[in-house]
This record gives structure tokens, C-alpha cells and sequence, in this order.
């Protein structure tokens, strides 16, 4: 059995609600647009791959209980406006963006047709966004077995096992499934050439403590928890091989924002000379960006970093800065940022990637 973050079948979306793992595991229904967009918020489901496909599959069980319309072209305003809820939701991860502007895209071209029907355009967003969860997955798979391949080609090419640090959530949770780094150590540890994975905590929200460990002990994948404040010594003392992280989103020099904390452990790998990847679908991949500076950080709500379970751990009366994500300039990606489409330098993505990415943006 597989770890889910989204069940769906035509007229059912059902997330799982991650903010109460790893204690239970709750499946929760999402009945409309507003119901994502406020889970998404919560970080109920979070995950650039998983908040796009909870945005768009919330808006298809919408149009499947009939709301919309009446005619084409009044259905596709409506389909426009709800996405546009959706993109507000979290700014960082472009796959919301990109997802929306796709299906919105869809609705315009199917409305237009000779004879279109409002019918017509409902079934055509409806099987564009199931589209996409059947998408994501393979992706995942593609980006797992890659990613793997190249890594082992560099750091075992003679046939040993390779150690790999991980950093916040990027398994089944946060995606479709399989996952994208945390896909490549499922691969590696499939083709038994995994000596060791090593989660960060990922502080402040805990992805990596939460969420990346609970998947790895799920998996039965041979992992231990660090603390954040202990990536440099493990990489100094461990025999890490490579670390491996996700992404929100990665512009066209190759700079990519991530889980805040990615940038300092790019930077202690570049120290230790160990190899450093980005695993992103291309779909999390914004050409339209030139470099990191122009990529939106959300900024969280205080709370996350002083409270744990509600429970106050810092000072009262401190003030409080909690970017949700940082940037890790293109030079520090020194492994490769592997995609479904294959593992390019930061320097060749944008030629890689450009006959078929178009720009980020809402619909
Ligand atoms: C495959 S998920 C890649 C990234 O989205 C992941 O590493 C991350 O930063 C998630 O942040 P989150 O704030 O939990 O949504």
C-alpha cells in the first residue's frame, strides 16, 4: 500500500490532513475551490506538486456538482475566477500558477470551438485537471529513476551504495506520489544501492521530523532524523554522497527557491565537496523568471516558529522573521537539477526546457 496525500475519483477530492501526522491519519473531504484554497493555506496539504493538483482537483469536483455557467463562455469566467483564488494561496511555488493558466488555457480553447457546449467545456477542464494527477506520478517516477542513474554514475561507479541528505517533504505526501528527491532515494534504495538516507527536521514547520520521516520509516527505507544544525558535521562525518532537495520553483538561470535552510546546506555541501541536486518536475520550472531575485517568498505567520503544537517555546515579547522558503543561487547546484525530461546543469535548463515550459504566471 501506497501513502496518499490525495484521493480522488470523479466528484471526490479527500486530502490527508497533514497537520496532524505523523500522530493520526485523517482524510479529510474538499468539496469546493474555498475548502482547498483554506487547506492549501493551512498547510493541511502543502508540497508545490500536491497544492496545484488539490487546486485544480478541487475545482473539477466543483464543476462535476454543476456549479458554473449557464453557456461556454460564462463557464469559463467562472473557471478564471476560482483559479485565480487558488494562485493566492501560496505565492512561491509556481505549479499553481502554471496549472492554472493550463486549464484555464483548456476551458478558453474548448469554448471557442464551432458549436461549443457548456457541457463540452465543463468534461474538458474536468479531464484536464485528472490529467495532471496521472501526470505528476509519472513524472516522479521518471525524475526517481534519473536522478538515481546519475547520481550513481558519479559518486558509485563501481557498483557501491551511495548515502543521500534530504531536506524538508518531498515524498508521496507532497506530490502525486513516489515523490521527487525523495523519489530518487526510493529508487536507489529499490535498485539496493542506498546505504543511508538522512532527513533534516526542518525547522521551523518540521517537514522533515513530520512528514519526510514518517514516509522513509513507512517505506522501511534504512534513514535517520538530524537536526538542521547538524548537516555540516554529517556531511563532515557520515560520508555523504549528495544532498538532494525539491523545489517551489526554478527560474531560468537555475536559481531555485526552496524550504527555507536549502541555501545553507548548498552552501555546506559546496564546502565539503559534496555534490548538490535539485529533483523538480518541470512543471515546478518558471523560464519566465530570469533569476531568483524576482521569485515572491511568502512570509509565515509568526507563530510556526515560536509555538510547537500550539505550545510557546520562545520568549514572549521577540520579534519573529519566517520566510517560508530561501533561494539557492544556480552555482551551488552542483549535482544537477534533475527533471522528468532529464538531469541538466543550471546553465543548460533554460535551452533544455524552453521548447516546452512556457512562462509562470495565474490565468
Ligand atoms: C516536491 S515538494 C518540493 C517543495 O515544495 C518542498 O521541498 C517544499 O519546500 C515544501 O514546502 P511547504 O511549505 O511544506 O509547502
Amino acid at each position: 500500500m501506497a501513502l496518499e496525500a490525495i484521493r480522488y475519483s470523479r466528484g471526490s477530492l479527500q486530502i490527508l490532513d497533514q497537520l496532524l501526522l505523523p500522530q493520526q491519519s485523517r482524510y479529510e473531504a474538499v468539496g469546493s475551490v474555498q475548502q482547498a484554497w483554506e487547506a492549501i493555506r493551512a498547510m493541511k496539504v502543502r508540497g508545490a506538486p500536491a497544492i496545484a493538483l488539490v487546486g485544480c482537483l478541487s475545482l473539477a469536483v466543483e464543476l462535476q456538482a454543476g456549479a458554473g455557467g449557464p453557456g461556454p463562455a460564462a463557464l469559463v469566467a467562472f473557471v478564471r475566477d476560482k483559479l485565480s483564488v487558488l494562485v493566492s494561496a501560496r505565492p512561491t511555488a509556481v505549479n499553481m500558477a502554471r496549472a492554472a493558466r493550463s486549464l484555464a488555457d483548456a476551458a478558453a480553447r474548448e469554448a471557442e470551438k464551432e458549436g461549443a457546449t457548456e457541457a463540452a467545456v465543463r468534461e474538458r477542464v474536468i479531464c484536464h485537471a485528472e490529467d495532471m494527477l496521472d501526470q505528476d506520478l509519472r513524472d516522479n517516477q521518471r525524475i526517481g529513476d534519473l536522478g538515481a542513474h546519475h547520481l550513481l554514475e558519479r559518486a558509485a561507479p563501481g557498483g557501491g551504495k551511495v548515502t543521500v541528505l534530504t531536506h524538508c517533504n518531498t515524498g508521496a505526501l507532497a506530490t502525486a506520489g513516489y515523490g521527487t528527491a525523495l523519489g530518487v532515494i526510493r529508487s536507489l534504495h529499490k535498485l539496493n544501492r542506498l546505504e543511508h538516507a538522512f532527513c533534516t527536521e526542518t525547522r521551523p514547520y518540521n517537514q522533515g521530523a513530520r512528514l519526510t520521516a514518517f514516509e522513509l520509516v513507512f517505506e522501511q527505507i534504512p534513514a535517520t532524523l538530524i537536526a538542521d544544525s547538524m548537516a555540516a558535521v554529517a556531511m563532515a562525518r557520515k560520508g555523504v554522497s549528495a544532498v538532494i532537495v525539491g523545489a517551489d520553483r526554478v527560474v531560468a538561470n537555475g536559481d531555485t527557491a526552496n524550504k527555507v535552510g536549502t541555501y545553507q546546506l548548498a552552501i555546506v555541501a559546496k564546502h565539503h565537496g559534496v555534490p548538490f541536486y535539485v529533483a523538480a518536475p518541470s512543471s515546478s520550472c518558471d523560464l519566465g523568471l530570469q533569476t531568483g531575485r524576482d521569485i515572491v517568498i511568502e512570509e509565515r505567520p509568526g507563530h510556526e516558529l515560536t509555538e510547537i503544537n500550539g505550545v510557546r517555546i520562545a520568549a514572549p515579547g521577540i520579534g519573529v522573521w519566517n520566510p517560508a522558503f530561501d533561494v539557492t543561487p544556480h552555482e551551488l547546484i552542483t549535482g544537477g537539477i534533475i527533471t522528468e525530461r532529464g538531469v541538466f546543469t543550471p546553465e543548460e535548463l533554460r535551452a533544455a526546457l524552453s521548447a516546452t515550459i512556457p512562462s509562470g504566471g495565474g490565468p
